[in-house]
């Protein structure tokens, strides 16, 4: 990796652009500037009417935002499509020149996801890739209270830079310009989904599956489809689910004219250096309307073999997973409680001291998809899910997330989220299966998952 001193970025870029020759003629560059304050979703927003590329990323603890406007180099892969990626982008990295003062999560970064299976089927999802990460254009980092803004460029020599400059930084009047969020936004006409009948059925199935031995635990979910009275306006589902969601990650990833969003609170794993970060989160109740209720529910929830059994599941398998590319790991012995707008959820953190060798893509490799989101065996679960649930997963209950020029990255999974295609939106939500599980537990449960993408969609479910 070459390196420039930090500077203003006409400078950055000029000192770049002087390096250029006849052996070489054009060179990547990624520079880096602090700037004010800014809100991240205005920032979204005011990309709005343009046929540009954008993605969002928020952290759980609402101190980490990325955003991602316009694509300057897209990774993707079909077969081993971890180590694919982790390969260009290793190899990415050595041709780019990075501004030396690029400071953490600034600089080149690639967002993006994959998908549950390694091949995806259907029209439905033809524009989604089973890999792919996009490094943007301009990058918005808020870091607690700092900003600021990435912009990776081509230069040659025949680059204007006072002219490449001022486009670069024409997003503070963009961002100026921006209006009022639009209140005549899209509404709700329908939701169409499976109906209970086949739902029994289906969990039925897996029940008796499970009690015949062939399975431990197996997740299934089902796809609700709902349709607008107009194109969604995806910065106003933004704007929503920014105020209600604040203990979940936000991801949002445009393909075309579609977007694939999340708002999950699971985390798959967080590398920072050789610190890991992994997430057991398995087992869920709702909210109570009063204290009291809320605490007791948190109690049985606590207490509820079925619900301690599907969380068992996940923690011991992610405890198998990380261990050979560790050099050691904690587990608390026992789950707390998570709690959700909506609902609240069995916790556990899993922390590790990872091999000096070990890259997030090899985790994410090991870990997906955790009993969470497939089953116990997984190969098992993975082909019974293909097999019997009547749709297609996409990028559903799958990695999404990002990676640094330092390796250092954090991988969410996909629940909680749904595909837009303009006017109709498909929501999925799902549930982990075991012996004891019952059909409409099982349903209203799915219910409560989709209570916040559709919420923040303008669709009223409670
Ligand atoms: C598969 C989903 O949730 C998983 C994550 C947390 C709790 C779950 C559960 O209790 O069943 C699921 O394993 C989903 O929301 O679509
Ligand atoms: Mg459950």
């Amino acid at each position: 990796m070459l390196q420039t001193k930090q500077l203003q970025i006409y400078e950055q870029l000029s000192m770049a652009k002087e390096q250029l020759n006849e052996q070489q003629p054009t060179q990547q560059v990624s520079v880096v500037e602090p700037i004010d304050p800014i809100n991240p979703v205005d920032y979204f927003t005011a990309f709005e009417h343009e046929q540009t590329h954008r993605m969002f990323w928020k952290d759980t603890t609402d101190t980490t935002y990325y955003v991602g406007i316009g694509v300057h180099k897209v990774f993707q892969a079909n077969q081993d499509r971890f180590a694919t990626i982790k390969n260009q982008w290793k190899r990415f990295l050595n041709d780019i020149m990075i501004s030396d003062d690029v400071k953490k999560e600034t600089g080149p970064l690639l967002f993006g996801g994959f998908s549950f299976n390694e091949n995806i089927k259907g029209e439905k999802w033809a524009n989604f890739k089973p890999g792919q990460m996009v490094l943007p254009k301009m990058m918005l980092t808020v870091n607690h209270d700092s900003y600021y803004m990435t912009y990776n460029v081509q230069l040659s020599q025949e680059t204007d830079l006072d002219l490449l400059v001022s486009e670069l930084e024409g997003w503070h009047d963009k961002v100026q310009e921006t209006k009022e969020y639009d209140a005549n936004t899209h509404s709700l006409q329908s939701l169409n989904s499976l109906d209970y009948g086949e739902w029994e059925k289906l969990i039925n199935e897996a029940v008796e599956t499970i009690k015949r031995g062939d399975l431990g635990k197996v997740v299934l979910a089902r796809e609700l489809n709902a349709k607008f009275n107009q194109d969604i306006n995806i910065s106003v589902v933004l704007k929503r689910l920014e105020l209600q969601q604040s203990d979940s990650y936000i991801f949002i990833f445009d393909q075309g004219d579609e977007t694939f969003i999340s708002a999950t609170p699971e985390r798959l794993v967080r590398v920072q250096g050789r610190d890991l970060l992994s997430t057991c989160l398995a087992g869920t109740t709702g909210r109570g309307q009063i204290e009291s209720e809320d605490d007791l529910l948190a109690w049985q929830l606590l207490n509820d073999e079925k619900n301690l059994n599907e969380h068992d599941y996940v923690v011991r398998m992610i405890k198998d997973a990380i261990e050979p590319l560790s050099e050691t790991v904690d587990i608390p012995e026992k789950p707390v409680i998570y709690p959700l707008r909506a609902l609240q959820h069995l916790y556990t953190p899993v922390t590790a001291t990872l091999k000096s060798t070990t890259s997030i893509f090899d985790l994410i490799e090991r870990l997906h998809p955790t009993p969470a989101l497939g089953g116990e065996p997984r190969d098992k679960a993975i082909k019974y899910i293909e097999e019997e649930e009547p749709f297609e997963r996409g990028w559903y209950a799958a990695p999404i997330g990002w990676i640094d020029h330092e390796g250092n990255g954090e991988f969410a999974v996909a629940i909680r989220s749904g595909l837009i295609q303009h006017d109709q939106a498909t929501l999925f939500a799902g549930c982990g299966i075991v012996a004891d599980s019952v059909p409409d537990a099982e349903f209203e449960e799915t219910k409560l998952k989709f209570t916040p993408m559709l919420d923040a969609l303008g669709g009223v479910t409670r």
